[in-house]
Protein backbone atom coordinates (compact mmCIF):
# COMPACT_ATOMS: atom_id res chain seq x y z
CA UNK A 1 0.00 0.00 0.00
CA UNK A 2 1.07 3.56 -0.73
CA UNK A 3 1.38 6.06 2.11
CA UNK A 4 0.55 9.84 1.04
CA UNK A 5 1.49 12.97 3.16
CA UNK A 6 -1.10 15.65 1.36
CA UNK A 7 -0.31 18.96 3.32
CA UNK A 8 -3.39 21.14 3.52
CA UNK A 9 -2.74 24.65 2.63
CA UNK A 10 -5.30 26.22 4.06
CA UNK A 11 -2.67 26.38 7.58
CA UNK A 12 -0.47 28.11 5.07
CA UNK A 13 1.13 31.65 4.58
CA UNK A 14 -1.32 33.00 1.96
CA UNK A 15 0.89 36.28 1.12
CA UNK A 16 3.57 33.25 0.49
CA UNK A 17 1.55 30.48 -0.94
CA UNK A 18 3.97 29.64 -4.32
CA UNK A 19 6.71 29.40 -1.80
CA UNK A 20 5.06 27.14 1.04
CA UNK A 21 3.87 24.64 -1.81
CA UNK A 22 7.33 24.60 -3.58
CA UNK A 23 8.74 24.25 -0.08
CA UNK A 24 6.03 21.05 0.35
CA UNK A 25 6.86 19.84 -2.93
CA UNK A 26 10.92 20.14 -2.36
CA UNK A 27 10.39 18.12 1.12
CA UNK A 28 8.54 14.90 -0.61
CA UNK A 29 4.73 15.38 0.14
CA UNK A 30 3.54 13.36 -2.64
CA UNK A 31 -0.36 15.64 -3.05
CA UNK A 32 -1.18 18.96 -2.24
CA UNK A 33 -4.34 18.84 -0.09
CA UNK A 34 -6.81 22.01 -1.40
CA UNK A 35 -9.54 23.18 1.19
CA UNK A 36 -12.80 24.51 -0.85
CA UNK A 37 -15.07 26.06 1.70
CA UNK A 38 -18.26 28.04 0.96
CA UNK A 39 -19.36 29.91 3.82
CA UNK A 40 -22.24 27.68 4.07
CA UNK A 41 -21.82 23.82 4.11
CA UNK A 42 -19.11 24.96 6.96
CA UNK A 43 -18.80 28.35 8.97
CA UNK A 44 -15.65 29.37 7.11
CA UNK A 45 -14.63 30.70 3.82
CA UNK A 46 -11.44 29.64 2.30
CA UNK A 47 -10.78 30.49 -1.70
CA UNK A 48 -12.20 29.02 -4.92
CA UNK A 49 -10.84 28.38 -8.36
CA UNK A 50 -8.91 31.36 -9.43
CA UNK A 51 -6.54 30.47 -6.49
CA UNK A 52 -6.18 26.55 -7.55
CA UNK A 53 -5.26 27.87 -11.14
CA UNK A 54 -2.73 30.35 -10.23
CA UNK A 55 -0.71 27.69 -8.12
CA UNK A 56 -1.15 24.83 -10.80
CA UNK A 57 1.93 26.68 -11.84
CA UNK A 58 3.76 26.30 -9.08
CA UNK A 59 4.02 22.25 -8.51
CA UNK A 60 3.31 19.54 -10.50
CA UNK A 61 2.03 16.98 -7.31
CA UNK A 62 -1.24 15.77 -7.01
CA UNK A 63 -4.34 18.43 -6.43
CA UNK A 64 -6.19 16.49 -3.73
CA UNK A 65 -9.13 18.96 -3.75
CA UNK A 66 -11.44 18.69 -0.66
CA UNK A 67 -14.73 20.50 -1.31
CA UNK A 68 -17.06 21.42 1.59
CA UNK A 69 -19.06 23.21 -0.79
CA UNK A 70 -22.85 22.74 -0.55
CA UNK A 71 -24.42 20.72 -3.49
CA UNK A 72 -20.71 20.84 -5.28
CA UNK A 73 -22.37 19.26 -8.32
CA UNK A 74 -22.73 23.28 -9.59
CA UNK A 75 -19.46 23.17 -10.00
CA UNK A 76 -17.08 19.97 -10.42
CA UNK A 77 -16.29 21.36 -14.31
CA UNK A 78 -14.68 24.01 -13.13
CA UNK A 79 -12.92 22.05 -10.37
CA UNK A 80 -11.32 19.82 -13.11
CA UNK A 81 -10.69 22.55 -15.15
CA UNK A 82 -8.65 24.40 -12.81
CA UNK A 83 -6.42 21.44 -12.01
CA UNK A 84 -7.87 19.06 -9.38
CA UNK A 85 -6.67 15.67 -9.66
CA UNK A 86 -8.55 13.97 -6.91
CA UNK A 87 -12.28 15.94 -5.86
CA UNK A 88 -13.75 15.16 -3.16
CA UNK A 89 -17.38 16.06 -2.22
CA UNK A 90 -19.50 15.60 1.44
CA UNK A 91 -22.04 12.96 1.69
CA UNK A 92 -23.84 15.11 3.55
CA UNK A 93 -23.78 18.28 0.78
CA UNK A 94 -24.66 16.35 -2.23
CA UNK A 95 -28.49 16.09 -2.58
CA UNK A 96 -27.77 13.02 -5.63
CA UNK A 97 -24.00 11.82 -4.15
CA UNK A 98 -24.15 9.34 -6.72
CA UNK A 99 -24.91 11.50 -9.75
CA UNK A 100 -21.58 14.08 -8.49
CA UNK A 101 -19.52 10.74 -8.14
CA UNK A 102 -20.38 10.19 -11.73
CA UNK A 103 -19.54 13.53 -12.65
CA UNK A 104 -16.23 13.61 -11.37
CA UNK A 105 -15.27 10.37 -13.28
CA UNK A 106 -16.93 11.50 -16.22
CA UNK A 107 -14.31 14.54 -16.55
CA UNK A 108 -11.26 11.80 -15.98
CA UNK A 109 -10.65 12.83 -12.05
CA UNK A 110 -10.55 10.85 -9.15
CA UNK A 111 -13.77 10.82 -7.47
CA UNK A 112 -13.72 11.14 -3.21
CA UNK A 113 -16.12 10.90 -0.44
CA UNK A 114 -16.08 12.83 2.97
CA UNK A 115 -17.53 11.94 5.74
CA UNK A 116 -18.22 14.28 8.70
CA UNK A 117 -17.07 12.76 12.15
CA UNK A 118 -20.72 12.33 12.96
CA UNK A 119 -21.63 10.29 9.78
CA UNK A 120 -21.67 6.94 9.55
CA UNK A 121 -20.30 4.54 7.12
CA UNK A 122 -23.54 3.48 5.52
CA UNK A 123 -23.87 6.33 3.46
CA UNK A 124 -21.14 4.65 1.52
CA UNK A 125 -22.80 0.85 0.97
CA UNK A 126 -24.20 1.92 -2.61
CA UNK A 127 -21.33 4.37 -3.87
CA UNK A 128 -18.30 3.33 -2.47
CA UNK A 129 -17.51 0.22 -5.19
CA UNK A 130 -17.29 3.94 -7.66
CA UNK A 131 -15.11 5.35 -5.39
CA UNK A 132 -11.28 5.67 -5.54
CA UNK A 133 -11.00 7.16 -1.94
CA UNK A 134 -13.21 7.92 1.13
CA UNK A 135 -12.05 10.96 3.19
CA UNK A 136 -12.65 10.32 7.01
CA UNK A 137 -12.98 13.92 8.62
CA UNK A 138 -10.79 13.33 12.18
CA UNK A 139 -12.33 16.92 13.02
CA UNK A 140 -15.55 18.86 12.04
CA UNK A 141 -14.81 20.43 9.45
CA UNK A 142 -14.13 24.34 9.02
CA UNK A 143 -11.22 24.80 10.86
CA UNK A 144 -7.25 23.47 10.68
CA UNK A 145 -5.37 23.37 14.05
CA UNK A 146 -8.33 21.14 15.91
CA UNK A 147 -7.76 18.02 17.78
CA UNK A 148 -7.83 14.30 16.54
CA UNK A 149 -11.14 13.11 17.38
CA UNK A 150 -10.36 9.60 18.78
CA UNK A 151 -13.86 7.76 18.42
CA UNK A 152 -12.87 7.91 14.22
CA UNK A 153 -10.20 5.26 14.88
CA UNK A 154 -12.78 2.57 15.04
CA UNK A 155 -14.24 4.49 12.06
CA UNK A 156 -11.40 3.89 10.03
CA UNK A 157 -10.33 0.58 11.23
CA UNK A 158 -14.52 -0.50 10.32
CA UNK A 159 -14.04 1.59 6.86
CA UNK A 160 -10.58 -0.45 6.06
CA UNK A 161 -12.38 -3.41 6.40
CA UNK A 162 -15.59 -2.99 4.11
CA UNK A 163 -13.05 -2.12 1.58
CA UNK A 164 -11.11 -5.27 2.13
CA UNK A 165 -14.25 -7.10 2.39
CA UNK A 166 -15.33 -6.17 -1.31
CA UNK A 167 -11.95 -6.43 -2.18
CA UNK A 168 -11.40 -3.01 -3.62
CA UNK A 169 -8.20 -0.91 -4.10
CA UNK A 170 -9.82 2.69 -2.08
CA UNK A 171 -7.56 4.77 -1.02
CA UNK A 172 -8.25 6.08 3.27
CA UNK A 173 -7.46 9.98 3.94
CA UNK A 174 -7.66 11.37 7.16
CA UNK A 175 -7.89 14.92 7.74
CA UNK A 176 -8.01 16.81 11.19
CA UNK A 177 -5.89 17.02 13.98
CA UNK A 178 -2.94 14.72 12.43
CA UNK A 179 0.08 14.99 13.71
CA UNK A 180 3.95 13.38 14.39
CA UNK A 181 2.82 12.47 17.20
CA UNK A 182 -0.72 10.47 16.05
CA UNK A 183 0.31 9.72 11.87
CA UNK A 184 1.62 6.42 12.75
CA UNK A 185 -1.19 5.05 14.95
CA UNK A 186 -3.76 6.65 12.36
CA UNK A 187 -1.74 4.05 10.24
CA UNK A 188 -2.28 1.32 11.83
CA UNK A 189 -6.08 2.14 12.50
CA UNK A 190 -6.03 1.48 8.15
CA UNK A 191 -5.39 4.67 6.50
CA UNK A 192 -2.88 5.26 3.77
CA UNK A 193 -3.54 9.10 3.19
CA UNK A 194 -2.72 11.40 5.70
CA UNK A 195 -3.41 15.40 5.56
CA UNK A 196 -1.85 17.90 7.85
CA UNK A 197 -2.26 21.17 7.95
CA UNK A 198 -0.92 23.00 11.17
CA UNK A 199 1.80 20.37 11.62
CA UNK A 200 3.30 20.93 8.02
CA UNK A 201 2.85 24.38 7.91
CA UNK A 202 3.81 25.99 11.28
CA UNK A 203 7.26 26.45 11.40
CA UNK A 204 10.07 24.85 9.00
CA UNK A 205 7.60 23.50 6.90
CA UNK A 206 10.42 21.12 5.59
CA UNK A 207 11.53 19.71 8.86
CA UNK A 208 7.64 18.94 9.64
CA UNK A 209 7.46 17.20 6.60
CA UNK A 210 10.38 14.86 7.80
CA UNK A 211 9.02 14.97 10.98
CA UNK A 212 5.88 13.17 9.68
CA UNK A 213 7.53 10.96 6.96
CA UNK A 214 10.30 9.73 10.29
CA UNK A 215 6.78 8.93 12.18
CA UNK A 216 4.78 7.56 9.74
CA UNK A 217 7.22 4.68 9.52
CA UNK A 218 7.54 3.29 13.32
O1 LIG B 1 -10.29 20.22 6.18
C1 LIG B 1 -9.76 20.85 7.05
C2 LIG B 1 -10.57 21.65 7.97
O2 LIG B 1 -11.89 21.53 7.61
C3 LIG B 1 -8.25 20.86 7.17
O3 LIG B 1 -7.67 20.20 6.06
C4 LIG B 1 -7.78 20.18 8.40
O4 LIG B 1 -8.40 20.64 9.53
C5 LIG B 1 -6.27 20.23 8.49
O5 LIG B 1 -5.82 21.06 9.46
P1 LIG B 1 -5.04 20.53 10.75
O6 LIG B 1 -4.05 19.51 10.26
O7 LIG B 1 -4.40 21.78 11.28
O8 LIG B 1 -6.07 19.91 11.64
Amino acid sequence: MEYILSPSILSADFKTLGDDIRKADAAGAQWIHIDVMDGDFVPNISFGMPVIKSIRSVTDKVFDVHLMVEEPGRFIDEFAACGADYITVHAEACTHLGRVIQQIKQKGRKAGVSLNPATPLSVLDYVLDDLDMVLIMSVNPGFGGQSYIEAMDQKIRDLRKMITDRGLDVDIQVDGGVTADNIAHIKDCGANVFVAGSAVFNGDIEQNIQNLFKAMEV
